[in-house]
């Protein structure tokens, strides 16, 4: 691929009509064009953005925020009120389930019928049928009409074509989420296949984890419009600031103004806490967090990952103690209780390394002391590398989690290590070689022949 880009989408728009009763759309259509029946919904209005050759995009948004309408813009089976898509480049796409099959054929004649609206020659695809059917699992019901699969098995025979032709641009809706753990896992590893040829990848997810594992950059979409495009960490980062926010309204509006109320009662002043302390003491807290949020903001007073002298540091050995020491300031008013303080290395693209709590802990309840700190005792097993620390205070009483406060990005340090290892941390192991004797091996092979 030559051009400067694999997607380009400029001023892209799209207009649904509404109409409150099935007659309208009839009277619409038949009766007059100078009177509407309808009411105009705008799902996308004036989005822009382009996607490099061998870029990986995630789009993120609430539910009803466009993404499926722009992707099927994108592919074409949506045209768009107005704006223009351009795409260089064989487009495969994995959209909501069933798009793009015709549902009487079986899989095995839909697997030629996408083969053939995308150009391949029937022959190619013949010869991966094996590969195809393998992949999907489908065994038999390859050769079932479609409109018998349950919605997984649509999903398994979506993707099964989508990374047998080739894609040079692969699109990917949620589809992934339907089907068992095992094929999503099997999916995410295909997905990965494809971004090392070079493809072009949009992939649509709720999922802030698996767009953070594969995404360089995210498109964040709100009531039909782009609020956000930028490097993958910060933008899921503040998506999930909002989703945050949102959520807390739904559910914890009472809780939340009872605990404000009571707060400033006891006459602490949130926003100041840390301005206060900072004089006072040494306050350590990266100036650049990358998400910040909670209904209690200003808790957390340091979090910092320290070394045996109590240092703050920003690199560390590979085997060395760790101390990742997390400093409160807690209202007496926020109940002990279901209290919980939790800690999270996180590697640059935001997946948790390791989570540690003091929930974990069925016997430690944090103490009534309005200040206190908390720490976390380790030997360093991350391997050579860059990492941020996240810090949280969580309210476990519910299933959920609430968030009195979650900082992302509280300490960005990196780790060294003297030798190279190959997995993603490193603890220590203690090896042993162990040859056994003859009478083991004898009874061994005496307890195998039984
Ligand atoms: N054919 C349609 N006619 C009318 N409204 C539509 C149509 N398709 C989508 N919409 C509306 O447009 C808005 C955007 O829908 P879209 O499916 O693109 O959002 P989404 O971000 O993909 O949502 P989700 O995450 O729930 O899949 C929604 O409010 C939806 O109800």
């Amino acid at each position: 691929m030559s051009s400067k880009f694999a997607i380009k989408v400029e001023q892209l728009s799209k207009c649904y009509h509404l109409y409150d009763k099935p007659q309208d759309r009839l009277k619409q259509m038949l009766l007059s064009r100078a009177k509407t029946y309808y009411r105009e919904f705008w799902a996308l209005r004036n989005v822009s953005f382009e996607i490099a050759p061998g870029e990986t995009v995630g789009i993120i948004g609430r539910n009803g925020s466009g993404k499926s309408s722009l992707l099927q813009m994108i592919c074409g089976t949506l045209s768009p009120t107005s704006g223009t898509v351009t795409t260089h480049g064989r487009v495969a796409a994995l959209l909501e389930l069933g798009a793009g099959f015709n549902t009487e054929f079986t899989g095995r004649e839909n697997v030629l019928l996408n083969a053939a609206i995308l150009g391949i020659p029937q022959e190619q695809m013949l010869g991966r049928m094996d590969e195809i059917l393998a992949f999907s699992e489908l065994g038999d019901f390859l050769d079932q009409p479609v409109k018998t699969y349950s919605s997984g098995m649509y999903a398994r025979l979506a993707f099964s074509i989508a990374i047998h032709v080739d894609p040079e641009i692969l699109i990917v809706d949620e589809a992934l989420a339907v089907g068992d753990a095992r094929f999503v896992a099997k999916c995410m590893r295909r997905i990965k296949d494809i971004q090392k040829t070079g493809a072009s990848i949009l992939f649509v997810s709720h999922d802030v984890s698996s767009v953070r594992t594969l995404c360089d950059r995210a498109i964040w979409l709100d009531k039909g419009r782009m609020l956000e495009q930028g490097d993958v960490f910060p933008v899921t980062g503040r998506y999930m600031e909002m989703m945050f926010q949102d959520d807390d309204a739904a559910t914890n509006e009472d809780e939340k103004v009872q605990a404000v109320a009571s707060i400033s009662m006891s006459g602490v002043d949130l926003p100041g806490i840390r301005e206060s302390l900072h004089s006072a003491e040494e306050v350590a807290l990266d100036s650049r967090p990358t998400t910040h949020w909670g209904s209690h903001k200003g808790l957390i007073l340091s979090a910092s990952v320290l070394d045996t002298n109590g240092t703050r540091r920003d690199v560390h050995e590979w085997g060395s103690e760790l101390d990742v020491k997390i400093s409160l300031r807690i209202p007496a008013n926020i109940s002990r209780e279901h209290l919980s303080i939790a800690v999270s290395i996180k590697d640059l693209k935001g997946s948790d390394l390791i989570v540690s709590t003091t929930h974990d802990f069925a016997a430690m309840r944090l103490p009534d002391a309005e200040q206190f700190e908390v720490s976390f005792k380790l030997t360093n097993p991350l391997v050579t590398g860059k990492y941020l620390l996240v810090a949280a205070v969580e309210n476990r009483l519910h299933r959920d989690i609430h968030y009195y406060e979650y900082i992302e990005g509280a300490h960005y340090f990196s780790s060294l290590a003297d030798q190279r290892f190959f997995g993603l941390f490193q603890p220590p192991i203690a090896q042993e070689v162990v040859v056994p004797t003859v009478s083991a091996r004898q009874e061994v092979l005496a307890a195998w022949s039984k």
